[in-house]
């Protein structure tokens, strides 16, 4: 039977959404994008058993894998086991997970294949996602808050036109100069599917979302503004308009534009609650662009290849830099595949043991 959306158990830790209201925690809070995945033993023994999307299109592996972390770790929020291109395979566009390669798209879009894409019902399609969610959020039973997500236009545009991930983006880049229009109608259809999409996830218990436009840092700041700003602006106002007329419980949502340096001022623009810090901005720096911003971040990702006693000093530097108001923990990319568990344990911990 599915498990019931109502009800849900109730949340007990709440320092994330304290830092949001600006109010103090008794401690930082600290989550780590990619947390359930490689890094993990238990993660890879499973991935010998199931594929990468067939976990992902069945809730009760999700869940499962989504929980990896939770039970290791003292972390302060999950997030839900998924991938940003199960929102192109939506559309009708196949997507392969290769072993040491990432995704694969072996028909890049074209400019003859736009009118492939199928938007009509994607968001739909999509329900798996909604599913594990809500099954997750009951087996969390309340310990952390759960995190939505869903990749930004620009990036998934990226992906689809690139055939994969790219050094350059240069391909999908020549469209933006060489056919804009094309290119915005594509960015068009891929910002309605994400907004839906949101709504989708908090409709089926997602606490909090996290818009990761990963790509970002391909682009100038002209691109930028003309194809990324609008978009990201949009998908805010929109999903939390249609929460509100759906009468569901506000959320936050957290823009992570990887590498937007640039743009920091603008996005503080824009509405979201929290503004994802890349591991290339110095705190400070962040802070001076962003005003009051909730800020979370930076730590280098690398940085858990040092050994503890440095992780910790590497932690308390970039606490000062940020200071303990309006601040969330994380890395500032995705954790890599082989970390020690011992090494994440001792930044969660260094987190954690910071006086606020
Ligand atoms: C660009 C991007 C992708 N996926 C994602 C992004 C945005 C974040 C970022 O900038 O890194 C987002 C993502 N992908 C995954 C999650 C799961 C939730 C979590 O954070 O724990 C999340 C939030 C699982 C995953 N997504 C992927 C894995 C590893 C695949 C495997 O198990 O074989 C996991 C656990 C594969 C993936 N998926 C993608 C790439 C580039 C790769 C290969 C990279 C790599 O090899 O680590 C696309």
């Amino acid at each position: 039977m599915m498990a019931s959306k109502l009800e849900f158990p109730k949340l007990q830790n709440d320092r994330i959404f304290k830092v949001i209201r600006g109010e103090k925690p008794d401690s930082l809070p600290v989550w780590i994008m990619r947390q359930a995945g490689r890094h993990l033993p238990e993660f890879r023994d499973f991935r010998k058993q199931h594929s990468f999307f067939e976990i992902c299109q069945t809730p009760k592996l999700a869940c499962e894998v989504t929980l990896m972390p939770i039970k290791r770790y003292d972390l302060d929020a999950a997030i839900i086991f998924s991938d940003i291109l199960v929102i192109p395979q939506a559309l009708g566009v196949t997507v392969e997970m290769k072993p040491e390669v990432g995704p694969v798209i072996p028909k890049p879009l074209t400019l003859d294949t736009i009118q492939d894409l199928n938007p009509v019902g994607a968001a739909d399609r999509l329900k798996y996602v909604g599913e594990a969610i809500t099954l997750t959020r009951h087996e969390l039973r309340g310990k952390v808050p759960l995190f939505g997500f869903s990749g930004a236009p620009w990036t998934l545009f990226g992906y689809m036109v690139e055939g994969g991930g790219s050094k350059t983006m240069s391909k999908a880049k020549k469209w933006l100069y060489s056919n804009p229009e094309e290119s915005k109608k594509v960015l068009d259809i891929l910002m309605n599917v994400v907004i839906d999409y949101l709504v989708m996830q908090v409709e089926s218990g997602a606490q909090i979302l996290q818009l990761f436009e990963s790509s970002a840092e391909y682009l100038n700041r002209n691109l930028f503004s003309k194809f990324v700003l609008p978009y990201l602006g949009k998908i805010n106002d929109e999903v939390k308009r249609k929460i509100k007329e759906k009468n569901l419980e506000p959320v936050p949502i957290v823009l992570f534009a990887k590498g937007a340096h640039f743009s920091l001022e603008d996005q503080a623009e824009l509405g979201y609650d929290v503004l994802g810090i890349d591991w290339t901005i110095q705190p400070k720096v962040a802070r001076s662009l962003t005003k009051n911003k909730v800020l979370q971040g930076n730590l280098d990702p690398c940085a858990l290849y040092a050994s503890k006693e440095e992780i910790e000093i590497l932690v308390e530097d970039m606490v000062k830099g940020f200071g303990t108001s309006n601040y969330i923990v994380n890395l500032g990319h995705g954790i890599y595949p082989d970390p020690e568990i011992d090494h994440v344990k001792a930044f969660i911990d260094a987190v954690h043991n910071i006086k606020v």
